[in-house]
C-alpha cells in the first residue's frame, strides 16, 4: 500500500506502482481525484440506489414513460452550445481499448475523424490498463507516443490524426485499487479527473479540448451529476466554463425516454447523442426483466430493424436535431475476416448495409471497430452526407411513442441461439479476466456489452414462461448446465489440455454459470468479474 498526501485524508494505492505511474499518480492530480469524490461521490452513490428504486417500480408495473414533470423541456425551444470547429465532422470515429498503446497509435492513424479512447465496454479494467490507458493518454495528446512491438515492428504517430475522445467507466464501477477513507473511489472519477488534470491544458494549446463520451446513463440526473462535475472541474483548473464537451450515449431504454432532458442538462457542454446499440438491447433485457410478455429471440435476431431498436435510433436523429446536436450511430459487430475473401467480403458488405442505413436516417456520422473497416464507413458517409453533418435533416416523419420503445419484437429461440451466448458469453469473460476487454470472436467484436446481452438473455430464458425453443423444449437450468459443460469441453479440445489449465476458462465458466443460474440479476458482469480481476 502506497500512501499518497491528499488532504483532508490520504489516498492509499492498493497495487503495485510500475515505472512511469508516477506520472499519472502524482499527489496533485490524486488531490483532484480527492476533490471529485468529496464533492459528488453521495450524489453518485444516491443516483445507484434510485436505479435500484426505479428498478423495483418496474417490476411492480410501473413501465418506463416520458416524464410529466419534464414536458416542459422536451416542449421548449432551445439548443446546444455551437459545437466546436473539430466537432462539426464526425462521419466515421473509430473506437479502442485506452489501455493497448499500440491500438492507440493505430486508431489515431486510421482515417477516421475522430478517435474514442474506451475505458468502459472494450477496456477490462485491470490497474495496468487503467494507469496505462492514462498514460498512453497523455503521450498520445503531446503526439509524443510510439511503440515498438516484439517483432519489433515500430509505430508512431502520422502527420494527420484523429481527434481525441476518451470514454471513462460507468457510474456503477469502483476503482478497487485507489482508496479515500479506506473506501475505493469512483471509477468515473478517476477516469475523467486524471485525463481532465493532465491534458486540458495541452489539449487547448494544440487547438482542440477535453472531450468524452459519457456511458450508461439511465437519467437526466445522471446527465446533471455529470455537467456538475464537468462545470467544477474548468473552474477548479482556471479553464473557460463550456470547454469540456460530451457525447452521452444513449445505451439504456430508460435514457431512451430523458433523451431531450439529457442535452438539456448537459447543454453548454454537449456534443450531442450516440447509440450504443449492444448496451441498449442489454438494458432492454435487464430492465424488462420480469416482464410476463417481454422476451426476446435468438441474438441474432435482434437486428438495428427490429421496431424497437428503429424507434430508439430514429428518434435520438430527431431529438438531437431539433437542438442542433449531433446524433452518431452505433457498432456494427462485423470485422474484418482474415484468409477467406468471401467471409471478409460478406462481413464489409453487412457494415456497409448497416452504415447506409445510419446514413439515411440521419445519423451525423458511426463508429467503427477496426482500421479495415474506415475506408467502408467513410465511402458510405461521403456518398450520402454532403455536408459536414446533416444537423438540417429534423426527421419531423419520425413519431414515436413509448409502445414503440417497448415493442417486443418478433422472432424464435434455438438451440444454437442458446449455446451460442454460452459459448462466447465464456470466451469474451475468459479474455476480460486476462485483461482483454474487446476480442474477436467467431469474426465478431465481442466486448462488455455484447457479452451482457449474451449471458442476460439465458437468464432471462430460464425464468420466462416464453423461454421455450422452436422445437418445443423450454430451456431449464439443468439444460443450460449440460449445455455450458459440453461447450466448455468444445473449447478445451480447441485450446488443448495444457493451455486450457493455464486459461482463465475453469473460472469464466463459473462466473457465466452463476451469472445466468442465479436467481438475483447482477447489474453488470463487471461487477463480480472485478472481485477476480488483477
Ligand atoms: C459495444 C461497444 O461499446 S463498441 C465500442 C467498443 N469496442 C471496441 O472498441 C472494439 C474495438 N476493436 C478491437 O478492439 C479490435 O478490432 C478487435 C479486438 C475486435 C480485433 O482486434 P485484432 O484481433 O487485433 O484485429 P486484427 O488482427 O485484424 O488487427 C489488425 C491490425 O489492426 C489493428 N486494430 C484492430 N482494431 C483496431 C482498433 N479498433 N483501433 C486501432 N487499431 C486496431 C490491430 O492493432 C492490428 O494492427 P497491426 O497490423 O499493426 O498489428
Ligand atoms: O457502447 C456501445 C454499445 O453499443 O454498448
Ligand atoms: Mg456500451
Amino acid at each position: 500500500m502506497t500512501t499518497i498526501p491528499t488532504n483532508p485524508s490520504p489516498m492509499e494505492i492498493d497495487a503495485e506502482i510500475l515505472p512511469g505511474y508516477e506520472e499519472i499518480l502524482t499527489p496533485e492530480a490524486l488531490q483532484f481525484i480527492v476533490k471529485l469524490e468529496q464533492k459528488f461521490g453521495d450524489r453518485r452513490l444516491e443516483l445507484l440506489a434510485r436505479r435500484e428504486e426505479r428498478q423495483a417500480q418496474i417490476d411492480e408495473g410501473e413501465l418506463p414513460d416520458f416524464l410529466p414533470e419534464t414536458a416542459h423541456i422536451r416542449k421548449g425551444e432551445w439548443t446546444v452550445a455551437p459545437l466546436p470547429m473539430d466537432l462539426l465532422d464526425r462521419r466515421v470515429e473509430i473506437t479502442g481499448p485506452a489501455g493497448d498503446r499500440k491500438m492507440v497509435i493505430n486508431a489515431l492513424n486510421s482515417g477516421a475523424r475522430l478517435f474514442m479512447a474506451d475505458f468502459e465496454d472494450a477496456n477490462s479494467p485491470t490497474w495496468v490498463n487503467t494507469v496505462q490507458g492514462q498514460i498512453n493518454m497523455k503521450d498520445a495528446v503531446r503526439r509524443n507516443i510510439s511503440y515498438t512491438s516484439p517483432e519489433n515492428k515500430k509505430y508512431m504517430l502520422n502527420e494527420k490524426i484523429a481527434v481525441l475522445k476518451i470514454r471513462p467507466r460507468g457510474l456503477h464501477m469502483e476503482e478497487k485499487h485507489i482508496l479515500l477513507d479506506q473506501k475505493p473511489v469512483s471509477a468515473s472519477f478517476v477516469d475523467f479527473g486524471l485525463y481532465f488534470y493532465h491534458n486540458v491544458q495541452a489539449l487547448l494549446a494544440n487547438g482542440t479540448a477535453p472531450y468524452f463520451y459519457l456511458p450508461k446513463l439511465e437519467s437526466h440526473l445522471e446527465a446533471r451529476l455529470w455537467n456538475d462535475v464537468f462545470l467544477f472541474a474548468q473552474e477548479e483548473l482556471n479553464i473557460p466554463r463550456g470547454t469540456i464537451r460530451a457525447t452521452v450515449l444513449i445505451e439504456t431504454i430508460m435514457a431512451a425516454f430523458e433523451m431531450d432532458e439529457i442535452l438539456y442538462e448537459l447543454r453548454e457542454h454537449s456534443a450531442g447523442l450516440n447509440c450504443g446499440r449492444w448496451d441498449y438491447i442489454f438494458s432492454y433485457i435487464k430492465k424488462l426483466r420480469n416482464q410476463p410478455d417481454v422476451i426476446l429471440p435468438d441474438r441474432a435476431q435482434v437486428t438495428m430493424t427490429v421496431p424497437f431498436m428503429k424507434a430508439y435510433t430514429t428518434l435520438a436523429v430527431r431529438t438531437c436535431h431539433k437542438r442542433m446536436a449531433p446524433c452518431i450511430g452505433g457498432m456494427a459487430a462485423q470485422i474484418p475476416v482474415k484468409n477467406d475473401p468471401v467471409k471478409n467480403e460478406e462481413a464489409l458488405a453487412k457494415v456497409r448495409a448497416d452504415k447506409e442505413r445510419e446514413a439515411y436516417d440521419g445519423h451525423d456520422g458511426t463508429w467503427v471497430a477496426h482500421p479495415g473497416l474506415v475506408p467502408v464507413a467513410m465511402e458510405v458517409f461521403n456518398r450520402l452526407m454532403r455536408e459536414p453533418n446533416q444537423i438540417w435533416y429534423k426527421r419531423e416523419d419520425v413519431q414515436v411513442s413509448a409502445e414503440h420503445l417497448l415493442a417486443v419484437p418478433a422472432g424464435e429461440i434455438t438451440e444454437e441461439g442458446v449455446r451460442t451466448n454460452i459459448s462466447v458469453g465464456i470466451q469474451y469473460i475468459e479474455a476480460w479476466l486476462r485483461g482483454s476487454g474487446a476480442v474477436p470472436i467467431r469474426n465478431l467484436m465481442e466486448d462488455a456489452a455484447t457479452a451482457e446481452i449474451s449471458r442476460a438473455q439465458v437468464w432471462q430464458w430460464i425464468r420466462h414462461d416464453k423461454g421455450v425453443l422452436s422445437d418445443g423444449r423450454k430451456i431449464t437450468i439443468a439444460l443450460v448446465k449440460q449445455w455450458t459443460s459440453e461447450e466448455m469441453l468444445l473449447l478445451k479440445q480447441e485450446l488443448g489440455e495444457e493451455k486450457y489449465q493455464h486459461s482463465q476458462f475453469p473460472l469464466a465458466g463459473e462466473l457465466f454459470l452463476r451469472l445466468v443460474t442465479e436467481d438475483t440479476f447482477e447489474e453488470f458482469l463487471t461487477i463480480p468479474g472485478y472481485r477476480y480481476l488483477a
